[in-house]
């Protein structure tokens, strides 16, 4: 029997484990975490066979580890894994968002002969935590592998483990990988993030403030949700990269500030016009991954049981809950909970229920 270790039971570690049952029930997977609730959980939705938390003491009943926590975690892990026990034929790999440093940290673990992929899957969400994960969340998502050293064999036992999550593969190296991704990804989440604080102080004095935003203010921000601590790590472990990207980008703002500046109607134009070709060209198809979630914000009133009564409204009629968030529940005045769905066909049911309920629906995603 196959035994799988992933340690960080998480967004993608939970999704990784919910894809490898898929595909075959009867690997056995071990989960650590350092949050013990995590772990519960994990047991309970039968993502997860048995639990542990030292990975020195655990690691050598692995024939495949999994290192999914934040990126500083996995270098680690991977400095421990160097020194301790492991199985013969062992396959480690990683999914972890920066691979320079990833690699670097693997050479010790290769030194011992030791098999080492670095991978990360293109696909995620700006929420994070063991319930928000899924066994479809990479689908159509490009999964990059940075085998280095590795065998083709050992890419080959990789995919075939994974190959419910149903990914499209692409095999790079760690310099191209963080570049690209750098500008894809990471810069990307510092502009969200950078938006958002500017915004917020901009408008600090205005009575409704952030919560006019309509939808563009919307789409482009809704990555500055995510958790803080795995893109503090991200950033810690790419820095040269993004640094050299993000003064890039400023160089880009500052010639349309020039441009406004001169009323130069021209370069403006030109601006937009080259932004929108390029982005106009990628549909759907060339954009990576499905949809992420799909999430209902509903007016509840401040009664005891009011939160239990939506709940369990949706698990009479089987709707399937990913995730439950209370924004804001203040005394004498209706809260808003963030309901989140995994697919439209499922969120639009719990609408259409919770409308005819009596509930309203302030906002959907
Ligand atoms: N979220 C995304 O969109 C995304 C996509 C692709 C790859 N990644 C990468 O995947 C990794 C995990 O991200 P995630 O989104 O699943 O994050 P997450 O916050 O959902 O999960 C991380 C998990 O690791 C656990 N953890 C943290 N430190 C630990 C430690 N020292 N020991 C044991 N467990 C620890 C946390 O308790 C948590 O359960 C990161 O390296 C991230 O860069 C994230
Ligand atoms: O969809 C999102 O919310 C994500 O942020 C996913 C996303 C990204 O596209 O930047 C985030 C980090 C990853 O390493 C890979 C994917």
């Amino acid at each position: 029997m196959t035994t799988v270790l992933i340690k960080g039971l998480g967004l993608i570690g939970s999704s990784l484990a919910l894809a490898i049952k898929q595909a075959h029930p009867t690997v056995r997977i071990i989960g650590m975490d350092r949050d013990a609730a995590s772990l519960s959980y994990a047991c309970q939705q039968g993502m997860i066979d048995d639990s542990e938390i030292d990975l020195a003491a655990t690691a050598s009943q692995a024939d495949i580890i999994i290192l999914a926590g934040p990126v500083n975690v996995i270098v680690a892990d991977l400095q421990q894994l160097a020194t301790v026990a492991l199985k013969p034929g062992v396959l480690v790999t990683d999914v972890g968002s920066t691979k320079q440093v990833v690699m670097r940290a693997a050479r010790a673990l290769q030194e011992r002969g030791v098999t080492f992929v670095g991978g990360h899957p293109m696909a995620g969400s700006h929420k994070s935590g063991v319930t928000a994960g899924r066994a479809n969340l990479f689908e159509n998502a490009f999964y990059f592998l940075v085998p280095g050293l590795a065998a083709e064999s050992a890419v080959e036992q990789l995919q075939q483990l994974l190959r419910a999550a149903r990914v499209k593969w692409l095999t790079v190296t760690a310099v191209q990988h963080d570049r690209i991704v750098g500008q894809l990804s990471h810069l990307p989440h510092v502009i969200a993030a950078a938006l958002v604080n500017q915004t917020q102080q901009a408008l600090a004095d205005s009575p409704l403030g952030l919560r006019l935003a309509a939808g563009g203010f919307k789409s482009i921000t809704r990555i500055a949700s995510s958790d803080p601590t795995m893109w503090a790590a991200i950033l810690m472990t790419n820095p040269e990269l993004i640094t050299n990207q993000l003064q890039d980008y400023i160089n880009q703002l500052t010639h349309i500030k020039m441009a406004i500046t001169a009323r130069d109607q021209q370069t403006l134009h030109e601006f937009f016009a080259a932004a929108k070709v390029t982005r106009d060209h990628l549909g759907p198809e060339q954009l990576g991954g499905l949809p992420n979630f799909f999430d209902l914000f509903l007016n509840v009133p401040d009664q005891v049981g009011a939160i239990a009564d939506v709940t369990q409204r949706l698990a009479r009629a089987q709707l399937s809950l990913i995730n439950i968030h209370i924004l804001e529940i203040r005394e004498d005045i209706d809260g808003v909970l963030q309901l989140t769905f995994s697919d439209a066909n499922t969120q639009s049911q719990a609408a259409t229920l919770l409308v005819a309920a009596g509930y309203q629906i302030v906002r959907r995603n």
